[in-house]
């Protein structure tokens, strides 16, 4: 891993955190939902594949939304996502394995649990049908990949340059995330994506993470190869109550629509900048 004086001073407090955090008691063993078969049905929908994320805050969010997170989950895939990303981080983002326990039941898509894990026992804190694991974050990507697929897990593998997507590859990771924000600087650049993309393998599942927050951020990330995206803040509209249903509609349909549409999403999307953040 690299070290840690590289990183934003909120991402190496998330990072003490999560080493100071208990693992699970036992070894998990799930029984997982597919992703890869949630994005096909969502193609064959005509909806843009899409998972979204039930974050309440984070580090760079302005403000907390403290809905009760199944009722953000339930609107979110009754506004089409492909699927849902849930923060269990507690002490900086507001998650926790209780939510995601009663999301996965309330719900009968993929769910993706967010943390920052950095052991196997990490990993047994919860069920989940797939794992976030950091590149940045772990020395040993291989043993962890290995670990979350015995437990049953889908691990999705976060990089954010090229050198993380070649360690991630190597490690035998076929489902990636490629973040668009910057974990030194917690800046986001959709260009990430596409400098990175044209290196994924075609048989490796390249999801578009982070900065995503108007139909047309769909559509470039989209344009950029990116079977499906990881959209959060622009979902949650932080500090607000916006309709998380309507939020995801209107990625959901990035593709659909014509150009008056497009128009009037993203006149929506201008409106809504003022009390949401990314
Ligand atoms: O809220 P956004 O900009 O739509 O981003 C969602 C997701 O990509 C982001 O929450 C995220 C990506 N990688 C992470 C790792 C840990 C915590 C959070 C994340």
């Amino acid at each position: 891993m690299n070290p840690d004086t590289e990183l934003a001073p909120a991402v190496q407090s998330i990072l003490a955190a999560a080493r100071e955090r208990a693992g699970g008691e036992g070894v998990v063993d799930v029984d997982a939902r597919s992703l890869a078969d949630a994005l096909a049905d969502a193609e064959a929908d005509g909806r843009v594949p899409l998972i979204a994320e039930v974050k309440p805050t984070s580090p760079t969010a302005e403000g907390t939304r403290d809905d009760d997170p199944v009722e953000l989950a339930r609107a979110m895939v009754a506004g089409g996502a492909a699927a849902i990303s849930v923060l269990t981080e507690p002490s900086h983002f507001g998650g926790s394995p209780e939510a995601l326990t009663r999301i996965r039941e309330a719900v009968d898509v993929p769910v993706l649990r967010k943390d920052f894990i950095v052991d196997e026992s990490g990993m047994d804190l919860v069920e989940a049908d797939l794992l976030l694991l950091i590149v940045r974050f772990v020395d040993d990507l291989e043993a962890l990949v290995a670990a979350a697929r015995e437990r049953g897990f889908q691990p999705l593998v976060e990089v954010h340059d090229r050198d993380e997507l070649e360690t991630a590859l190597e490690a035998g990771a076929d489902l990636i995330g490629v973040n668009n924000r910057d974990l030194a600087t917690l800046e986001v650049d959709l260009e990430t994506v596409e400098s990175v993309a044209p290196n994924v393998p075609e048989d490796v599942t390249l999801i578009a993470e982070s900065g995503v927050s108007s139909p047309g951020d769909v559509r470039r990330m989209r344009e950029a190869d990116a079977d499906a995206l990881l959209v959060g803040s622009a979902i949650m509209g932080h500090g607000g109550d916006s309709d998380v249903t309507e939020n995801t509609r209107r990625l959901v349909r990035a593709e659909s629509m014509d150009a008056a549409d497009l128009a009037t999403a993203s006149a929506t999307t201008t409106a809504h900048d003022g009390d949401s953040q990314t």
